[in-house]
C-alpha cells in the first residue's frame, strides 16, 4: 500500500495555514463551525447539473475501476431501500440474517457456557442477540450485558434496541459508559463499555482486539470457571474466531450465514497521493452526480476531519456562487472521540427532506454503528493507532494502513439499511495483498499500565 509522505496531506497543511491566519484554532472554529451542522445549498433536486469541474474534478480525483454491474446495482439500490423503508420494525428484525438461525443459535447457547458467534457486518449480532436472550428467559435471573468498544456505539445501539422493544431508553434497555449511567431498576438489557455483573455477557466486536477487550477475555475466562450460572457469548465479524474458541478451550463457533444488503466496491486504479484531497473531491462528486443517500468518509483524526469539513464547506460555497441552477443541499457533520457527546449524536439526526448528510469520521464510526441512510462510504484506507515508543517511554498515535478486517467493517456501514457503494481510495491489490488480515493487537503494542477496565466483574 502507498506509504503516505512524511509531509502528510497538502490540503490539511493549507487549512492549517488558514487557521494560523485566523490567529487561533478557536477563531477558526467560530468562522468554520457555523458552516457545519447547517444545510448548505439551495433548492435543487439531485439531478445531474452542470458543474464547474475545477471545483469537484470530473470523477473526483480518483480513477476508479468500474464495476460492470454498477448500473444494475444502482437500480437495485432504489428498489430495495424503498422496500426496507416500507417495513415495520418487526418485519425489519425478521429480515436480518440472524433471524433465520434464531432457534438453532439459542439451542447452542443453552447447551454451552461459552460460544463464539461469527457473522457478517449488519447481520444482527449487536441488536438481536441480547433480545433473543431476553425472549429465551435469561433476564428472569439478571441482566444481559453487552460490551461495546466505544461509547457512541453503546449509546446508539441501546437506543435502537429500546425502540425495537418499545420501551423508553433507560427503562428495560439502557447503557452505561464512563460518567454516564442510563439504566434503572427495570433494566434487563445493558450495553456498556465497562464490565458489570450480569448473567450473560455478550462481548461484541471481539475482532477489534482492543486492550480492554483482551484484558476482559482474561478476566471472563476466570469468571466462566468459577460461575456455572454465567454464560459468555463472543461475537466477531471475521474468521479469526478459531483463536477465540481455542482460548476458551475449543468452544463451539456458530456461523450466521449471509449479509443484509450488498455493497458495491470501487477501487482506485492507482494509489492516491493525497487521500484527504481525494476524499473531498469524491464526496463532492457523489453529492453532485449520485442518487440520494448519505455519505460517510473515514479519516484518521481530528485534524484531517476539520480540514475535510472545512474544504467541503468551502467547495460548496464556490459551487453555489458559480452555478446559477442551484446546488443540492449538503449537511456536513464531523465525528471523533473528543467531540462532545451532544455533537456526536447529531450524525443520527435526519437531515431535512432533499438534503444529503456527509459525515466525516474517525474509526469511531467503523463498528456497531448504523446511521440510517448511509449509502456511500469513502474509505481512505488509513487510521491512527496507539503504539508504545520505548525511546520516549510513552504511547504515541501514528498513522497506519488499516487492516482488511477494518476495511470490511467500513464498507459494511454502507449496506445496513439498503444496498450501498464503497469507494476505496486504494487499489484492489493493496486490499488483497498488502492489508493485514489481523493486525497486531493493542495489548502487544501499547503500555499496559493504562488498562482501565472495571475489574469488579471478576469478583462476582
Ligand atoms: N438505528 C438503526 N436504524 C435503522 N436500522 C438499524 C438501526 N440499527 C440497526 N439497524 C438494522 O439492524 C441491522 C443489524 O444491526 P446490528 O448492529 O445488530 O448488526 P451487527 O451484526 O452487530 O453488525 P456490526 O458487526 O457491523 O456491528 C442493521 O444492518 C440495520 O439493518
Amino acid at each position: 500500500m502507498a506509504i503516505i509522505s512524511r509531509k502528510g496531506s497538502a490540503l490539511v497543511r493549507e487549512i492549517h495555514k488558514k487557521q494560523s491566519a485566523n490567529k487561533s484554532r478557536q477563531r477558526f472554529w467560530e468562522l468554520a463551525g457555523s458552516k457545519f451542522g447547517e444545510i448548505l445549498g439551495v433548492e435543487k433536486t439531485f439531478e445531474q447539473i452542470d458543474v464547474d469541474t475545477t471545483v469537484v474534478g470530473k470523477h473526483g480525483e480518483v480513477d476508479f475501476k468500474e464495476d460492470s454491474k454498477f448500473a444494475q446495482h444502482l437500480k437495485k439500490v432504489e428498489a430495495v431501500s424503498n422496500f426496507a423503508k416500507s417495513k415495520t420494525i418487526d418485519q425489519q428484525r425478521q429480515y436480518l440474517p440472524i433471524y433465520s438461525v434464531r432457534d438453532e443459535l439459542l439451542q447452542v447457547i443453552r447447551e454451552n457456557q461459552v460460544i463464539i458467534v461469527v457473522g457478517e457486518t449488519g447481520s444482527g449480532k449487536t441488536t438481536q442477540l441480547t433480545q433473543y436472550l431476553h425472549e429465551d428467559g435469561y433476564t428472569a435471573n439478571g441482566i444481559v450485558g453487552c460490551t461495546q468498544p466505544r461509547r457512541v456505539a453503546a449509546m446508539s445501539v441501546a437506543k435502537r434496541v429500546s425502540e425495537e422493544m418499545e420501551t423508553e431508553l433507560g427503562d428495560k434497555v439502557g447503557y452505561a459508559i464512563r460518567f454516564e449511567d442510563v439504566t434503572g431498576p427495570n433494566t434487563i438489557i445493558k450495553y456498556m463499555t465497562d464490565g458489570s455483573t450480569s448473567v450473560v455477557i455478550v462481548m461484541d466486536e471481539a475482532h477489534e482486539r482492543s486492550l480492554d477487550t483482551d484484558v476482559l477475555f482474561g478476566i471472563l475466562k476466570k469468571v466462566v470457571a468459577q460461575r456455572r450460572d454465567f454464560k459468555l457469548i463472543v461475537t466477531s465479524a471475521t474468521l479469526n474466531a478459531q483463536k477465540f474458541s481455542n482460548f476458551f478451550g475449543s468452544v463451539p463457533i456458530f456461523h450466521i450465514p449471509g449479509r443484509t444488503f450488498p455493497v458495491n466496491f470501487l477501487y482506485s486504479k492507482t494509489p492516491c497521493e493525497d487521500y484527504v484531497e481525494a476524499a473531498v473531491k469524491q464526496a463532492m462528486t457523489v453529492h453532485i452526480t449520485s442518487p440520494p443517500g448519505d455519505i460517510l468518509i473515514f479519516m484518521t483524526g481530528q485534524d484531517e476531519i476539520e480540514a475535510t469539513c472545512y474544504a467541503l464547506a468551502e467547495r460548496m460555497e464556490q459551487l453555489i456562487s458559480s452555478t446559477k441552477e442551484g446546488v443540492p443541499k449538503l449537511l456536513i457533520l464531523p465525528i471523533y472521540s473528543l467531540l462532545p457527546t451532544d455533537l456526536q449524536a447529531k450524525i443520527f439526526q435526519k437531515a431535512e427532506d432533499g438534503a444529503r448528510k456527509c459525515i466525516v469520521a474517525t474509526n469511531i464510526a467503523e463498528t456497531s454503528l448504523t446511521v440510517d441512510g448511509i449509502l456511500y462510504v469513502i474509505d481512505t484506507g488509513y487510521c491512527k493507532m496507539k503504539v508504545y515508543n520505548p525511546r520516549m517511554g510513552m504511547d504515541a498515535l501514528q498513522v497506519f494502513p488499516i487492516s482488511r478486517a477494518a476495511a470490511d467493517q467500513r464498507a459494511g456501514r454502507a449496506g445496513r439499511t439498503g444496498p450501498g457503494t464503497c469507494y476505496r481510495l486504494y487499489t484492489e491489490s493493496a486490499y488483497l495483498n498488502e492489508m493485514l488480515q489481523s493486525p497486531v493487537p493493542e495489548i502487544q503494542r501499547t503500555n499496559l499500565s493504562n488498562v482501565g477496565f472495571a475489574a469488579q466483574i471478576s469478583s462476582n
